[in-house]
C-alpha cells in the first residue's frame, strides 16, 4: 500500500482529527502518502432541526462510507460517540486511538460553573444527555437548543444567546480553545457521552491492507472502556432520542463502568455502577444497563 486516502467531514474538529490520524500514519510508515478526502454530510448540513428529528447520528457517517464503497477513499475518521452502536454492515473499526479528555465542558462568559448560574439562566446544548444532566441539578435553567460545530457554538455563545454552553473538553482542546473550559464536568457526578474523546479509523471489512495499516494506531485500554460503554448504551437502544451517558475505566485487568440514563423533559436520572474484568467489557456493559433498567430505566427509554 502507498497510498491512504481518508474521508472526513469538513468540520473544524473533523479536518483536525483526520490530519491527526494521517500525521500519525506517515510517522509510522515513511514511503506512505496520506491524503484526505474533505466532504459533506447531512448532519453537517441540516442545522435547523434536531438530530434526533432528521435521522440519528448515522448521518454523519453515510457520506463517507459511500465514498469507501465507491472506491473514493480508503478509510473515514470519526468521533466514536458519532458512530452508531450497530456498525453499517460491511464496515469495521480497525482503529480506537487513546482517548484524549473524556469529560464535559462549561463554557461561560460570566460564570465559574453550573453553580455560579443565577436562577432561570440560559444555556445551551441540543443534546439530551447534557439537558437531562443539567436539568437534575438545576430545574430552573432554561435550555436553549444549540447546534453547529464548535466553532460556530462559542460564536453564538460569544453573540449573548447564551449564559453557557456545554461542549466537550476533547473538541475544544484539539482546536486550541482549552481557555475557554471554565470547569471540567466529570464522573462520577456528570458522565460523558459513550466514547467521548475518543477517535476511531473506519475502513471496509473486506480491506485488510488497510486494516492492518490503521491498527497500528489502535489502543487496547482505550477499546475496552469503548466497547463497554457502546454495550450498555446498545443495551438501553441507545440513541440521540434516548439520555444515555457513560463512562469506563480500566486499572489494570479492573473494568470500571458508570451508567446513567436521564429524562430531558424532567431531570430524572437513574444511575448505577459496576466492575468486572477487562477481557469482558461487553458483558460489564450489560450488566450496568440491566441495572439501569432495574431502577425504571426502561420508562425514560419508551417516553422517547
Ligand atoms: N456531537 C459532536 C461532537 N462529536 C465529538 C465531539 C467532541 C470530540 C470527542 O468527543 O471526541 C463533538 C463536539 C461536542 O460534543 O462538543
Amino acid at each position: 500500500m502507498t497510498t491512504l486516502r481518508i474521508a472526513t467531514r469538513k468540520s473544524p474538529l473533523a479536518l483536525w482529527q483526520s490530519e491527526h490520524v494521517a500525521d500519525r500514519l506517515r510517522a509510522a510508515n515513511p514511503g506512505l502518502t496520506v491524503t484526505l478526502v474533505p466532504m459533506s454530510t447531512r448532519g453537517d448540513e441540516v442545522l435547523d432541526r434536531s438530530l434526533a428529528a432528521i435521522g440519528g447520528k448515522g448521518l454523519f457517517l453515510k457520506e463517507l462510507e459511500l465514498a469507501m464503497l465507491r472506491g473514493e477513499a480508503d478509510c473515514a475518521v470519526h468521533s466514536l460517540k458519532d458512530v452508531p452502536m450497530e456498525l453499517e454492515p460491511g464496515f469495521a473499526l480497525p482503529a480506537i486511538l487513546a482517548r484524549a479528555d473524556y469529560a464535559d465542558a462549561f463554557v461561560s462568559n460570566h460564570f465559574a460553573d453550573i453553580a455560579a448560574l443565577p436562577q432561570g439562566a440560559r444555556v445551551g446544548t441540543s443534546s439530551l444527555r447534557r439537558q437531562a444532566q443539567l436539568r437534575a441539578l438545576r430545574p430552573d435553567l432554561q435550555l436553549l437548543d444549540l447546534r453547529g460545530n464548535v466553532n460556530t457554538r462559542l460564536a453564538k455563545l460569544d453573540n449573548g444567546d447564551y449564559d453557557a454552553i456545554v461542549l466537550a473538553c476533547a473538541g475544544l482542546e484539539r482546536l486550541g480553545f482549552d481557555d475557554r473550559i471554565r470547569s471540567r464536568l466529570q464522573a462520577p457526578q456528570w458522565l460523558p457521552a459513550p466514547a467521548q474523546g475518543a477517535v476511531a479509523i473506519e475502513c471496509r471489512d473486506d480491506d485488510v491492507a488497510t486494516r492492518e495499516l490503521c491498527a497500528q494506531l489502535d489502543d487496547s485500554g482505550t477499546r475496552v472502556c469503548a466497547e463497554a460503554e457502546r454495550a450498555m448504551n446498545r443495551a438501553l437502544h441507545g440513541s440521540c432520542h434516548v439520555p444515555v451517558a457513560a463512562y469506563a475505566q480500566l486499572d489494570g485487568e479492573h473494568l470500571y463502568l458508570a451508567g446513567l440514563v436521564g429524562s430531558a423533559a424532567d431531570g430524572r436520572v437513574v444511575r448505577a455502577h459496576a466492575q468486572g474484568r477487562g477481557d469482558a467489557p461487553e458483558c460489564l456493559g450489560l450488566e450496568v444497563a440491566q441495572m439501569l433498567l432495574e431502577q425504571g430505566a426502561g420508562e425514560f427509554i419508551a417516553a422517547s
